[in-house]
């Protein structure tokens, strides 16, 4: 489905396609790599998987098989330009043949030196040739059996396989010898007027495509360049029949005769043409597939496709019917679909950017709406003036007291949580303010009062070690004072690494314990 449209296929759509997750998908791509079923391919630009011709096959097959027109393939009787043709069986092991059609297989190279990643249908021409080419073969054998001419059994066609009765013959190229070179001469006209009265002209009957049973009768295994007896060209098509027959029987079997075939003297009684439109080889496929033959280049449909355009979209519906059992959608219909859904995609996704951006500025717009008829509503600007005003009022000190009350929960909790940890450390230097307190009654080197003592005390702190001029104090005091700020400082230091690691060796303590508990009980 991917290859539709992409020369090589993107693993994420392989994965939307599939509907299975990319990591998947990705395992399963791998495995078809190893089996050449599929390839992956790195360029410049992309990186992607493309099906391989034999990936082509086994779809077909897979699909021939689950419709049980095949249940086995055998070894290979036969190379065409463009195609393969294998020996098979039905599920009973009846013989069958099975025509593996390569239309666009030595072009496809060409195709991937001007590599285009995402262009209509021309990634995949040979796909879609090929698939031309074996629908084409499949709607004529059908028509042709139909009217009793000599041709093989047509069996089923899927992609570009074609499964046909088995002819146990050889082809007129590999007879080296007839019993009677006249009678092959008169069969074989009779068989070039048969096709013109039912206006056709085979428009390559020559040896190759025309195969001896042991009774000597002939049958017709190939007809790529089917012509209508209508075609412009017609008269000269039908005329080289004829003497290809003649130059073969003479080259050959050293026969001529004066006796053939003039294109004026068929007289024309069915026209087959209309019966072949209706088997599913569609108008449009068979000028697709004229166009390829004709100017020699597989891609020459594409250049037309622009044109044919509305040919197509009419075509679509019969391919459709034709394909009603294949797993992959008709060509041009869901190319068509395809094109149309991305279009809806594209359109859909810019409809709800679009509703974003209006979404965006309508609530801008609110908003703005908002502030200013806030900022022009005389009662929010009272409630804000006087707001502020009895915040201002407020007097922090007179809350001084209930200062716990204004700090944050969290706040308190570590408070509650410190105090433990720095008990020693508060006794301790309570322990130190009491013995300055002494020694500084004791020194009574200032008249102040007790209370004036303390305050000052308080104020200065253990930590101010300042003098003026005043005040002396002696050595072995500012000794004693630094040991103690030392002390100080190595027990906040002590404390707070302990509190760490006293929680680890706790808990590890405690892990040996259960362990210790649990000792001999596992
Ligand atoms: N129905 C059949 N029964 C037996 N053998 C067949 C049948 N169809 C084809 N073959 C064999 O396969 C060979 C190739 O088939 P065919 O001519 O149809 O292929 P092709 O690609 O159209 O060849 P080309 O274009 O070179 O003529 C034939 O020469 C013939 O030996």
């Amino acid at each position: 489905m991917g290859m539709k449209n992409h020369e090589m296929v993107p693993l994420p759509l392989i994965s939307a396609i599939a509907g299975i997750h990319r990591g998947a998908v990705a395992r399963t791509l791998s495995d078809l790599c190893k089996h050449k079923l599929v390839a992956f391919e790195r360029t410049k630009k992309f990186d992607g998987y493309r099906l391989t011709v034999l990936g082509y096959d086994f779809l077909a097959l897979k699909a021939l098989c689950s419709r049980e027109a095949v249940g086995s393939v055998g070894n290979q009787i036969g190379v065409g330009k463009e195609s393969d043709v294998f020996v098979g069986g039905d599920i009973e092991l009846n013989d069958l043949c099975l025509k593996f059609h390569r239309l666009g297989r030595t072009s496809f190279r060409k195709i991937k030196e001007k590599r285009d990643y995402h262009k209509k249908r021309k990634s995949a021409s040979w796909l879609y040739l090929s698939r031309l080419a074996a629908a084409k073969e499949f709607a004529f054998l059908k028509a042709l059996h139909d009217k009793s001419f000599p041709v093989p059994k047509p069996i089923d066609v899927c992609r570009h396989v074609v499964v046909m009765g088995l002819i146990d013959g050889k082809t007129l190229c590999h007879m080296d010898h007839i019993e009677d070179p006249a009678k092959l001469y008169d069969r074989l006209m009779a068989l070039i007027v048969k096709l013109g009265r039912h206006g056709l002209i085979h428009g390559d009957f020559n040896e190759f495509n025309l195969m001896m049973l042991e009774d000597e009768r002939i049958v017709m295994i190939d007809f790529p360049q089917m012509v209508s007896m209508d075609h412009p060209n017609a008269e000269y098509y039908f005329d080289r029949d004829v003497q290809c027959v003649r130059n073969f029987i003479k080259r050959k079997f050293d026969y001529e005769s004066d006796d053939y075939p003039r294109f004026h003297e068929v007289e024309r009684k069915t026209n087959l043409d209309s019966e072949l439109e209706a088997s599913g080889f569609t108008k449009q496929m068979r000028l697709d597939l004229n166009k390829a033959y004709d100017e020699g280049n597989f891609l020459a449909h594409c250049e037309a496709d622009d044109v044919n355009e509305g040919d197509e979209e009419g075509s679509s519906g019969d391919e459709q019917d034709k394909d009603r059992d294949d797993e992959e959608p008709p060509e041009n219909n869901d190319d068509d679909d395809d094109e149309s859904d991305s279009d809806e995609g594209t359109i859909i996704q810019e409809e709800d950017e679009d509703v974003d951006k209006e979404e965006l500025k309508q609530t801008e717009i609110e908003s703005q709406q908002q502030m200013k008829a806030l900022s022009k509503s005389e009662r929010f600007n009272t409630w804000l003036s006087t707001t502020t005003s009895q915040l201002s009022d407020v007097d922090l000190k007179e809350l001084d007291g209930e200062c716990p009350l204004l700090l944050h929960p969290r706040e308190v909790e570590r408070e509650a949580e410190l105090r433990a940890e720095r008990e020693a450390y508060i006794r301790v230097r309570e322990e130190a303010d009491k013995e300055e307190e002494e020694m500084m009654e004791e020194t009574g080197n200032s008249g102040n009062t007790e209370k004036e003592k303390k305050k000052s005390a308080s104020k200065a702190g253990p930590k101010s070690v300042t003098s003026t001029g005043s005040t002396i104090i002696p050595s072995d005091e500012v000794k004693r004072r630094v040991s103690l700020e030392t002390f100080r400082n190595k027990e906040k230091a002590r404390l707070k690494v302990k509190g760490k690691q006293c929680a680890v060796r706790r808990g590890r303590k405690e892990n040996r314990n259960v362990i210790k508990e649990y000792d001999g009980w596992i």
